[in-house]
């Protein structure tokens, strides 16, 4: 008797079966527990209790290396690890020879200058920090901005609590994260000019892996992204399922034209079609209004839990 053929190896377990794709995600902070969510969803391993330093994640072909999110651009960057997960600020400050493969849409902050609210209320500017000392955590980002806009300025590098810097005298202004803007509010603070940068979470790789001309590709990094766009595309749209008489068919498509093109199948009574198309989850109810006006009737939106498109 013949032994059953082995089934073709998936790209999966491909990756799997040679060496582990070493990623860095972040161990504390904004970014640290979205990432893990990401991840989880994307079908990885993740850490039980928050103290591991490494995870092996041997059926995904996997290893992930807990890191300070500052530091993850320099090991990525430096062929270390081969992929990571940090604020794209972080990245450009860090001037590491990495560059950004994918956007992950949470840890989004702008990167601004501030200075005492009254100084701008009288029209202080980024000319003005000229001759000046700009407190920050994130000196690459600043120094690189500053030259950019021809302004000799001095940078003071501080760790965290930049806004209290310019109250205790060490500062004239500040450069830092602003999210909300209620910690630069409270410090009399204001913000001025444009902002220096909008920033979120992002995969990073080695520099020129994509352009296929530097380092090698390391095995295992296309099924990670496919794997989390599946996650991040099945959190930005629901799949939503209607009936339609026929002679409103065409405009209830063009309402849900879906990714290529939205299924539509024939229903018993053939004046009437039924239709199912993937929608922006934002636009949800607006659609689900404008189908029901044409005449759509029995309109159910349903969630994704994950998708390869
Ligand atoms: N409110 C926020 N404060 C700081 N960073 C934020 C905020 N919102 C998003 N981020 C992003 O998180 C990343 C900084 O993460 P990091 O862990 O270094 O700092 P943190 O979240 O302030 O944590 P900690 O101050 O405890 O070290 C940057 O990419 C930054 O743009
Ligand atoms: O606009 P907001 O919503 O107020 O958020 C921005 C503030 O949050 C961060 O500080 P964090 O609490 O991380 O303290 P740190 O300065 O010591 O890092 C950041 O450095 C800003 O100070
Ligand atoms: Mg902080």
């Amino acid at each position: 008797m013949t032994s059953p053929l082995p089934h073709a190896a998936s790209s999966a377990a491909s990756a799997a079966a040679t060496a582990p794709l070493r990623i860095a995600v972040p161990n504390k902070g904004s970014l640290s527990e979205p990432a893990a969510q990401l991840l989880r969803e994307a079908g990885y391993a993740t850490r039980r209790e928050g103290r591991e330093l490494v995870l092996a994640d041997p059926e995904n072909g996997a290893e992930f290396f807990f890191l300070r999110p500052r530091d993850i651009a320099v090991y990525v960057g430096s062929g270390t690890l081969d992929v990571g997960i940090t604020g794209r600020d972080l990245l450009l400050d860090s001037r590491a020879e990495a560059e950004e493969v994918m956007q992950l849409g949470f840890g989004a902050s702008t990167f601004r200058f501030a200075g005492p609210a009254s100084q701008v209320a009288g029209g202080l500017d980024v000319a003005g920090l000229q001759g000046q000392r700009v407190a920050t955590s994130y000196p690459g980002l600043v120094a690189d901005h500053l030259a950019a806009a021809g302004v000799s300025a001095s940078v003071v590098r501080l760790d965290g609590a930049v806004e209290t810097a310019v109250q205790l005298g060490v500062a004239d202004a500040i450069a830092d994260v602003v999210e909300t803007g209620s910690t630069l509010r409270s410090a009399g603070l204001a913000v001025f000019g444009e902002p220096i940068l909008r920033s979120e979470a992002v995969v990073i790789t080695r520099r020129s892996i994509e352009a296929g001309g530097g380092p090698v590709r390391p095995a295992g990094l296309d099924v990670l992204l496919r794997r989390i766009q599946g996650v991040l595309v099945a959190r930005q749209y629901v799949m939503v399922d209607y009936d339609v008489p026929r002679e409103h068919l065409d405009a209830a498509c063009a309402l849900t034209p879906g990714l290529e093109s939205p299924t539509v199948a024939p229903l018993a009574d053939p004046a009437w079609a039924a239709v199912r198309a993937m929608v922006p989850r934002a636009t949800t109810n607006r659609v689900m209004d404008e189908l029901y006006d044409l005449g759509a009737r029995a309109i159910l939106v349903t969630t994704i839990h994950a998708c390869r498109l």
